[in-house]
């Protein structure tokens, strides 16, 4: 059963919960301002968080920047809890490996 979409209320209240990340089209994307060399270590790291959780960002990655953007596939490309979830887990990665937001 793929996870319900959520209602736009139901989004603006929980974009509200995580400051930094923003609507782009069907996703959720933020970005980080960090070296290449630990945007790709972060890279790595979301990856691991994100096999664990069974859900997966795109990621872009630039001279130092970073964007994780996040939809989920299995409900058409439309946002569900799991896509705030994972969010919520980048951010906090993100933190630990002293990547500055943009
Ligand atoms: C079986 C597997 O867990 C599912 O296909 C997961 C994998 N990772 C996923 N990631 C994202 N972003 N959306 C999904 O719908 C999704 N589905």
């Amino acid at each position: 059963m793929p996870p319900q979409p959520l209602t736009d209320e139901e989004m603006t209240r929980r974009l509200a919960d995580l400051p930094g990340w923003q609507r782009r089209g069907d996703a959720i994307a933020r970005t980080f301002a960090h070296t290449y060399h630990e945007c790709l270590h972060l890279a790595l790291y979301v990856g691991a968080k994100a096999r664990e959780v069974g859900h997966h960002p795109d990621i872009d990655i630039r001279w130092q920047r970073i964007t994780f953007s996040i939809t989920t596939h299995d409900s058409g490309n439309q946002l569900t809890e799991k896509d705030f979830e994972l969010a919520a887990h980048i951010d906090r990665i993100a933190q630990d490996h002293g990547a500055e937001p943009v």
